[in-house]
């Protein structure tokens, strides 16, 4: 009996396994399709209310309009030049962040399934954005192959000053590390997104634990929320003053508007 309720969990496993695959990937066709012919063309807008549209009615993996406007707050507040997403899919949460760059702000973003990164790509496109870069990858690959990557704007020592992570919650805290490492986190100042989709404490448990842990030595939470969290990253300052960043003091204050000012 032992053997036979293994096997049939086993069966339930693999059947679940196989369905999320094909369901992922009928859930990327069929948002391309539907954003494809329904939005105008161009219309950054368009592109987005189309997305929240089709999601009205089917599932759908794109962040949608709550976490997408508390997204929309951080790329204000930051104003990234540089910006890295990990897990594209459809090109949603891309296309969010690419209509808040400034003009000569960049996107890189990476995608796991060659069809997503593909139909993404696509609709990053559609929405008239040019010059962002879909790499189809692993974001363990992405991560070290970035380092030896020209960015397309290096002023302020490199290093991506917004950090979007919505692709795997098990990658978070050793892609978090890999690009720690590889110094891809502009040393002035740098906000890391991690997104939350089923709102459990547990899924970013131990990355949260993690920058507990250190905080005050180049990493904090700056804000908690229940479907996303910022990590504030700064490198610079702490290093010699050794005090904590991100916080709402007014030391804390004055070196993030100091690390803000570095990386322009
Ligand atoms: C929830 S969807 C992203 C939705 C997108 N941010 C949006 O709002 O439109 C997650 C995506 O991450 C991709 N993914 C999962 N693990 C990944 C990994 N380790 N590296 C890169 N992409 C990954 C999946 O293929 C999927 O397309």
């Amino acid at each position: 009996r032992r053997c036979r309720v293994k096997v049939s969990s086993l069966c339930r496993r693999a059947l679940n396994w196989a369905l999320g695959l094909v369901q992922g990937r009928a859930c990327v066709r069929s948002t391309h399709a539907f954003v494809f012919s329904n939005c105008t063309h161009g219309k950054v807008d368009s592109v987005l209310q189309t997305f929240d549209l089709y999601a009205e009615t089917r599932p759908s993996l794109s962040i949608g309009p709550e976490t997408g406007e508390a997204l929309d707050d951080v790329v204000r507040r930051v104003r990234p030049s540089r910006a890295l997403e990990l897990g594209t899919h459809c090109g949603y949460s891309s296309v969010r962040l690419l209509r808040l760059l400034p003009p000569a702000g960049r996107l890189i973003t990476v995608e796991l399934d060659p069809l997503a990164a593909e139909l993404g790509e696509e609709i990053i496109l559609v929405a008239g954005f040019k010059h962002s870069q879909v790499l189809t990858s692993p974001s363990a690959e992405a991560i070290p192959a970035l380092r030896s990557r020209p960015g397309p704007d290096q002023r302020g020592g490199g290093g991506f000053e917004l950090v979007l992570m919505d692709h795997d919650p098990r990658q978070y805290l050793p892609d978090l590390l890999a690009l720690e490492r590889d110094e891809l986190l502009c040393r002035s100042g740098c906000s890391v997104l991690l997104v939350n989709r089923r709102r459990r404490a547990e899924d970013l448990g131990e990355v949260l634990d993690h920058i507990r842990a250190r905080a005050g030595r180049c990493c904090s939470i700056r804000t908690e929320l229940p479907f996303m969290v910022e990590i504030f990253y700064q490198k610079e300052n702490t290093e010699t003053e050794g005090r904590s960043v991100g916080g709402t003091s007014e030391v804390g204050m004055k070196l993030f508007r100091l690390g803000r000012a570095r990386c322009g």
